[in-house]
């Protein structure tokens, strides 16, 4: 549905991109994750058909952005990450404003837009002005507006910024609904566990480039380089301190009232051993297990610098 290669955007002298690649498959909810001002809002605009790259390719559904952009804008929905909602409005006014500007004729509206404000939770909301709507309302308001001429691909800019954790929640039922009816999403947030849960790839980007892309386990799973036991013995244990710090795999060894903490660079086969050679060594340990990483903890491993691959 996407396929991104070498993009590159210069503001003046500044290079918000520098050569990002990125593929995204039909179907797919894709997380796009990166620090603030890596360039996520800048590959979103591009894509949108709202901004030029300096160079480089951005296809959606294999046409080129730059080339046909009428026909892009047809595939996609967008949401930035500031709009502004003509207060003026009633919500179902809003959307037929919308509808009628994709060329959507006003029978047809007429059944669409209930059933958008269904999807979105606002039916109850429907002749309220815009203006009176709370911010997560219109947060909402806005994805249907996204959603009005039926685009293929959705294009979400941090859509859950500043909402109140029941406002996300909403928003994330309504992004897996979305999912279930087989639309493309690109979704860009720093509420990373949140979107672990939903989306089935993700894209780390930092400084202008995709530093890793791939399904979130595989992510994690490389990420782990560095596990965290935790391990904890009958009682306090200078010899067992000891004993991991003397081991080839093992680093950063803490004992506090909880136990042992270790970082350990082995993989499975290797902590089986280490456990092995514990036991084996007289040491009684209650507990030995591994930390669970989150995505919140790959995201902080991958941009504290350097290329996970
Ligand atoms: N119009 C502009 N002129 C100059 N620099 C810009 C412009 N727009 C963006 N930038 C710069 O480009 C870089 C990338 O910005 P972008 O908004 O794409 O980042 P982002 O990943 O979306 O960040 P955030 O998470 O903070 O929204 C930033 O350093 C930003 O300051």
């Amino acid at each position: 549905m996407i396929e991104i290669k070498d993009l590159t955007k210069t503001y003046g002298s500044f290079s918000a991109l520098k050569g990002m690649n990125m593929s995204v498959a039909k179907g797919t909810v894709f997380g796009f994750v990166g620090p603030n001002g890596a360039g996520k809002s800048t590959t979103m605009s591009i894509l949108a058909t709202l901004l030029a790259p300096t160079s480089g390719s951005a296809k959606v559904n294999g046409i080129e952005v730059t080339e046909n952009p009428k026909e892009i804008r047809r595939l996609i929905g967008y949401m930035p990450d500031f709009f502004g909602v003509y207060d003026q409005f009633k919500t179902t006014e809003y959307l037929h404003f919308y509808g009628a500007s994709y060329g959507i004729p006003r029978s047809e509206r007429e059944k669409l837009i209930p059933q958008l404000l269904d999807l979105v939770n606002l039916s109850d909301k429907a002749d309220f002005y815009v203006d009176s709507l709370s911010r997560g309302m219109k947060q909402r308001l806005c994805l249907a507006r996204c959603l009005v001429h039926d685009p293929e691909l959705l294009i979400l800019d941090e859509p859950a910024s500043g909402l109140d954790p029941r406002a996300r929640i909403e928003m994330r039922e309504i992004l897996k609904e979305l999912k279930t009816m087989g639309k493309t999403i690109i979704i860009s947030s720093h509420i990373l566990p949140e979107l672990a849960e939903m989306v089935d790839e993700i894209g780390v980007i930092e400084h202008g480039r995709m530093i890793a892309q791939g399904k979130v386990q595989d992510i994690q799973n490389r990420m782990r380089v560095k596990r965290v036991l935790h391990i904890r013995l009958t009682e306090p244990s200078a010899q067992a301190v000891a004993f991991l710090r003397d081991r080839t795999l093992t680093s950063m060894v803490l004992e506090d009232e909880q136990g042992i903490h270790v970082h350990f660079s082995g993989q499975d086969e290797e902590q089986a051993e280490l456990l092995a050679d514990m036991i084996a060594a007289g040491f009684r340990i209650v507990t030995f297990s591994e930390a669970q990483t989150n995505l919140e903890d790959v995201f902080l491993e991958i941009t504290r610098g350097g290329d996970p691959a």
